[in-house]
C-alpha cells in the first residue's frame, strides 16, 4: 500500500503580495512548491506513489515542466484548482487513485519544510488506524474569543489549544465522504471530518513547517534554508 500527497497550490498569496502565485514564489532560488515536493519525497517511510498538485488555472503546463525534474519515480498529477482551498483539495481528490493507496496526505505548498519525521509520524498513525491525523503544535500568545465590537467574551484555557499544520493525513474514504458534505467556511481538511462526527488524532508537528503567509515569513524561509544548507 502507498501514500497519495495532494498539494494545494492554487492559492493567489494575497497577504503575501508579489506577482507570481505564492507557490512559485521563490526561497534560496526555487519556488516553495519545489521545496514541498522535495521534502515530501524526503518521507521515505510514507512510500508515496503520487502527487497531485492543484495550481492556478492556465498554469498546468508549466507547473507540470517545472515539477517533473523533482518528481522522480512518483507520478505527477497536475489539475487546475479551485476558488477555495477545498474546492482546490476536492478536485485534486478526484485525481487520486482508487486502489492501492491506504492513506492521503493534504499538504500546503505554502508550508515548504516541513521535516520529514513529522510526515512520516502522519502517516504511521494512519496506518496504525487513525481515519484522520494533523500535525501540532503549542500555542505561545493568549488567544481571546472577541465579538463584533471587538469586545473580549472569554479567553480558552490555553493548555487546550493548539496551532495546526500540515500534511494532514487520512484514511482515502473518509476524506472523500468529508469532502462530498459541505465545505463552506472549513479552513483544514479534518474540520470536515469534525463534521462527520470522526475523532481526529494529533500529532507533534513542528516550527519548520510554519506556513508562509506574509512577506516577513519569506525571510524566516531562507533562514531556515541556510541553516540547513551549513554543513
Ligand atoms: N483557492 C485556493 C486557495 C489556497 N490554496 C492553497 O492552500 C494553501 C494554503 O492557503 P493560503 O496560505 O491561504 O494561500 P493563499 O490562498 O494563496 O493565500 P492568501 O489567502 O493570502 O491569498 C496554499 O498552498 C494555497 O496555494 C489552493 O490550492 N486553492
Ligand atoms: C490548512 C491550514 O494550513 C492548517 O493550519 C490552514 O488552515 C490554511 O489556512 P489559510 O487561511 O487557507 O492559509
Amino acid at each position: 500500500m502507498s501514500t497519495a500527497a495532494i498539494i494545494p497550490a492554487a492559492g493567489l498569496g494575497l497577504r503575501l503580495g508579489g506577482e507570481a502565485p505564492k507557490a512559485l514564489r521563490e526561497v534560496g532560488g526555487e519556488s516553495l512548491l519545489v521545496h514541498a515536493i522535495r521534502g515530501l519525497r524526503a518521507a521515505t517511510a510514507a512510500d508515496l506513489a503520487c502527487f497531485v498538485v492543484a495550481v492556478p488555472p492556465g498554469t498546468e503546463d508549466d507547473v507540470r515542466k517545472l515539477l517533473d525534474p523533482y518528481a522522480g519515480p512518483v507520478a505527477l498529477l497536475i489539475v487546475a484548482g479551485g476558488a477555495e482551498r477545498t474546492d482546490s483539495v476536492r478536485l485534486a481528490l478526484e485525481l487520486v487513485p482508487e486502489h492501492g493507496i491506504d492513506c492521503v496526505l493534504v499538504h500546503d505548498a505554502a508550508r515548504p519544510f516541513v521535516p520529514a519525521e513529522v510526515i512520516e509520524r502522519v502517516v504511521a498513525a494512519v496506518r496504525a488506524g487513525a481515519p484522520a491525523v494533523i500535525p501540532v503544535v503549542p500555542v505561545t500568545d493568549t488567544i481571546k474569543r472577541v465579538d463584533a465590537a471587538g469586545l473580549v467574551v472569554d479567553t480558552p484555557d490555553r493548555s487546550t489549544l493548539v496551532a495546526v499544520q500540515t500534511p494532514q493525513g487520512f484514511e482515502p474514504t473518509l476524506l472523500r465522504r468529508a469532502h462530498n458534505g459541505d465545505t463552506a467556511g472549513a479552513t483544514d481538511d479534518a474540520m470536515l471530518c469534525e463534521r462527520l462526527g470522526v475523532a481526529v488524532q494529533t500529532v507533534e508537528g513542528s516550527q519548520d513547517a510554519f506556513k508562509v503567509t506574509r512577506p516577513r515569513d519569506l525571510i524566516l524561509a531562507e533562514s531556515i534554508l541556510a541553516e540547513r544548507r551549513t554543513p
